[in-house]
Parts: structure tokens; sequence; C-alpha cells
């Protein structure tokens, strides 16, 4: 296997029927047409009420450097793409412009949350690299995110680098739990990377490889002032507690002694005696952190046992969103120039009223009401319409259309940024640390019942009066196309 290319690139991260549609799209002469289309995903995972979208950053690192390597043109030549297509593609760079969400952002099910307007070709080129990194990363970010909800006064620490899906997971999906609200990864590389908070205990081996728990405690409070001890290597009570207190009392001030870790047995029964064994030792303030498989489920479960645990570190569950694997994003055409020039809708119809695509140019707006600062739902509309000059708007579900309301004193904020504009990135990313505090405040203006683990309710995504009657109209003109081929 050859992997040392100096030139490899990214652009290659696609499948190849995006390649074979841009040359059918080349050779007809069509490749520079302009074309928009549209990133979503149809469910919300983990039956959550609410998504957090991350992989906005990494997504323009990407475009900013999409182009065909000296090493991917001469790979494409081998796969016996011709000579006049090949040296199109020596020339592809992304051209077009992008409206995305921000990282952070509180999203939901149908909504837009990527806008790509480039020409035809380019478009399709980089779909799949696009969904990769959005389908990923937001998962991630709303895994993070339901698991801290649970525990919004403890610390939670992602611990998941050594079970996640290869190395790019692991590094993607620390930066996306942060977003999400952890308050640490132990990836190191990825504190450097995105510049967000490490923190880490021992293993158990530290305690085999010394043999005695009370020398590894020694040991590892001579060079490190913060300790926390892994009290459960032979026997939690009755050995590894009452080491870890007493190397604490012997070094004192010598060493900031937080507290111990537990990572196995009943965590509930264990945390509650260890607690009691501290406290009486003097050690109020040491903490106690825990891991073991912990999930978001069975963290409500301790909680609920009354489980004395102040820190939670959580590694497989997390980084590989075990219970959901995917989030399902699609990228979908919504509007094409045709030959004359102009833009032309497209809509793509099937028999689940849920997967026939919204087409048009659109806009999505979250609409706070003014009195309580809360969002009232979300609003996808034409690009030409702005909720924000109307007085009154009636919200209406966008399959059940029966479910409307109109909504008045309202603040309709646009949650679709310029990214890009004709190739030049436009928009520089706040920290990871800000993108977390903005998706706290954005959550904050959730209510409660679009946040609860279990059930949620379902948050509005509303379409516009205009953008219904768009809809229909294109699924009329499918209608009525379909109808002249049966008639042939
Ligand atoms: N009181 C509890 N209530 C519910 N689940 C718990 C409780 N205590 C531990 N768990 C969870 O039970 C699962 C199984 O733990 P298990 O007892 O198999 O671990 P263990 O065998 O003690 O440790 P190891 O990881 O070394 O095999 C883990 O996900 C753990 O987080
Ligand atoms: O359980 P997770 O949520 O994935 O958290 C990370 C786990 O990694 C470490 O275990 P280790 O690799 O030593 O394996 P083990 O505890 O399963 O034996 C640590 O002690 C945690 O148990
Ligand atoms: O720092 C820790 O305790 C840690 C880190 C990764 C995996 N398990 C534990």
């Amino acid at each position: 296997m050859k992997t040392n290319y100096p030139d490899d690139s990214l652009s290659l991260h696609t499948d190849l029927y995006q390649i074979n549609m841009a040359e059918s799209y080349w050779a007809d002469g069509i490749h520079n047409r302009k074309a928009i289309f549209e990133l979503y995903f149809r469910k919300l995972p983990f039956g959550n009420g609410y998504a957090v979208f991350a992989g906005l950053e990494r997504m323009l690192d990407y475009l900013k450097n999409f182009r065909f390597s000296k090493s991917d043109i001469e790979y494409l030549k081998q796969l016996g793409y011709q000579d006049d297509y090949i040296e199109y593609l020596k020339t592809v760079r992304f051209t077009g412009s992008m409206y995305s969400v921000v990282e952070g952002e509180i999203v939901f099910a149908n909504e837009p949350l990527v806008r790509i307007e480039a020409t035809l070709a380019e478009a399709q080129l980089i779909e799949t690299a696009l969904l990769n990194i959005v389908n990923y990363q937001t998962l991630i970010a709303t895994k993070a995110s339901r698991i801290k909800n649970i525990i919004p006064n403890d610390v939670a620490a992602e611990f998941g680098s050594r079970r996640a899906q290869e190395m790019d997971a692991a590094i993607w999906g620390a930066r996306a739990a942060i977003i999400g609200g952890f308050n640490s990864t132990s990836n190191v590389r990825a504190g450097k990377l995105f510049n967000i908070p490490v923190s880490g205990t021992h293993a158990h081996a530290m305690v085999q490889a010394y043999k005695s728990e009370y020398e590894a405690f020694h040991s590892y409070a001579a060079r490190h002032k913060d300790c926390v001890f892994l009290v459960d290597t032979y026997n939690t009570l009755k050995s590894g507690v009452p080491n870890a207190i007493r190397v604490a009392k012997e070094l004192g001030d010598k060493i900031n002694f937080i507290g111990i870790r537990l990572d196995s047995g009943d965590i509930s029964f264990l945390s509650k005696e260890a607690r009691k064994m501290l406290d009486e030792a003097g050690f109020k303030d040491a903490k106690i952190i825990v891991s073991n498989d912990l999930d978001e489920y069975t963290i409500l479960n301790l909680k609920a046992q009354g489980a004395k645990v102040d820190s939670w570190g959580i590694g497989t569950k997390l980084i590989t969103a075990y219970d959901q694997p995917a989030l399902g994003a699609v990228y979908k055409i919504v509007s094409i120039e045709n030959e004359f020039g102009e833009m032309e809708d497209t809509i793509k119809i099937t028999a689940n009223a849920e997967k026939v695509s919204t087409p048009g140019l659109k806009s999505l707006y979250r609409i706070i009401n003014k009195a309580n600062g809360k969002a009232e739902g979300d609003y996808i509309v034409m690009a030409d319409e702005d909720p924000s000059s109307e007085e009154r708007i009636k919200m209406f579900h966008p399959v059940h259309t029966f479910i409307s309301k109109f909504v008045t004193n309202f603040e309709a904020q646009n949650l679709h940024q310029k990214v890009i504009d004709q190739g030049e990135v436009v928009y520089s990313s706040p920290s990871v640390m800000e993108m977390q505090k903005y998706a706290f405040e954005r959550l904050d203006q959730l209510w409660d019942e679009y946040k609860r683990s279990l059930n949620p309710e379902e948050y509005p995504v509303d379409l516009s009066q205009k953008c219904w009657d768009n809809k229909m109209r294109n699924i009329q003109e499918v209608r009525e196309m379909v109808q002249n081929m049966e008639n042939m």
C-alpha cells in the first residue's frame, strides 16, 4: 500500500460517481451552469429534540484547498479518464459561494444547514466530503450535548480516542464533543490543534507496574501536582481509596489532591462509600471521577440512584455515537441554470411526503419571541422574502399543514452566514470554546420541552406560504410531465 504521496489532497476524497457525473456535465458543456445544492438531514439523531451543528471550519479548509494534485491527476489517468477531461480536472477549484449555519448552532431536521451556489461540476464534486464532515461532527456534537444536558453542573471529559473509528474520528470527535458542551478531551493532539482543554488521570497499568497502589500514587504525585488516583485495581474500598487517602495526607500541600477515579464495579455504591471515606478523612473537596462504558442513560440512572459523582469520563459511547452511528444528512440540488441563463427549480418526488425535497433558493430564519426571548420555531422562506420586515407571520407544518400558528412581536434571525464568496473564504471561525458558549446560549432560547432526552416535543420547522406554494407548483409541474410521458 502506498500512502506517502507528498502532494496527497482531499480532493479525491469523493465517491467515484461524482467524478463520473462531472465528466458527463463537462462533455455536454453544462458543467459551468450555476447550480444550488442544500445540505440537510431528515431525522434528528438519538431521538433527541435538536442537533448541534459542527464541521464548518473543516469544510472551509477543504473547499479553500480544493484542487486535484499531480498525484491525484496521475491516479485519475490510471483509472482511464480521457485526456481532455483530465485537462479540465486540472483546472478545477471551488469558485462558488457557500452559506452555512455556524458551528454550535442548534439545528433541526429538514432545514437547509449549508447552501452551495457553484458551477454544477464543482458543486457535485464536493458532495461526499461535505456530507462526510457534517454527518460525523454534527452527530458527535449532538451526542455530547445530550450527555452534558444530564450533567450540567458536573465535569464531562471526553476519553474516546482509543475506541474511535480511527485517528481522524478521534481528533474531530474530540473537537465536536467540546462544541457540544464537554469540558475537556484526553486527546493531546486535539488539544494542540484546536486549542481545547485537555485532562487526564492515570491507568491501571501504572498501579500494576509498581505492584503497589501506594508506590504508584506516590510516584505519580512526585511529578504531577494535580493528582487523581485510580482506586479500583485491586479492591476499591479496602485498598484503593485508603491508599489514595494515605498518600494525600502524607503529601499534604505538596500536591493538589483533586480526587479519585472509579472505573469498574457498582458505581453508585462505590461512589457513596468512597465519598464517606474521603469526607471522614477531611477531603471534603476531593472529587469522584468515574468512567466505564458510560452514556446518558447510565448517567441518568446513576444520578437517580444518588451516585456521588463529580466528573464523568466518557469514551466509546460518545466518540462512536454508539446507539446511532450515522446522522444521514443529504445534499440535494434545488435549482439549476437553464440554457437561457435563468435559474430553474428542481424537485425530487417520492412516495414518502417527508422525503419530497423543497425546491428553490431559500433562507433559514429563527423566530424569537421578543416577549420571552424563546424560539417559536424555524422558518424557511424563499430567498427574496424577508420575515424581519413583516408584522405577523403564519407558520405551518410542512407536511401536516393544518397545524399552524400566527406569530407577532418576533425577531427573525437569519441563520445563514455567507462563508465563501465566489471562492474566497469570507468567514473566520471563532475559537472552539466560543462555539461551545454559543451552543449553550442558543440552547437557553429553547423551551425545556425540546431539550428533554426522552420523547422531546417536536420543534417547529415551518415553510413560508410562498415557499409552500412554490413547492406545490413544482410538484404539479412534475406530475404534468409524467402524465405527458404516459400519454406519449
Ligand atoms: N449502579 C449502577 N447502575 C447502573 N449501571 C451501572 C452501575 N454501576 C456500574 N454501571 C454500569 O454497568 C456497566 C457494566 O459494568 P461492569 O460491572 O461490567 O463493569 P466491570 O466488570 O465492573 O468493569 P470492567 O470494565 O473492568 O469489566 C458499565 O457500563 C457501568 O458504567
Ligand atoms: O469506557 P469508555 O467510556 O470507553 O471510557 C474509556 C475507557 O478507557 C479506559 O479503559 P481501558 O482501555 O483500560 O479498558 P477497560 O476499562 O474496558 O478495561 C478507561 O479506564 C475507561 O474505562
Ligand atoms: O485520563 C483518563 O483517566 C483516561 C483517558 C482515556 C481513557 N481512559 C481514561
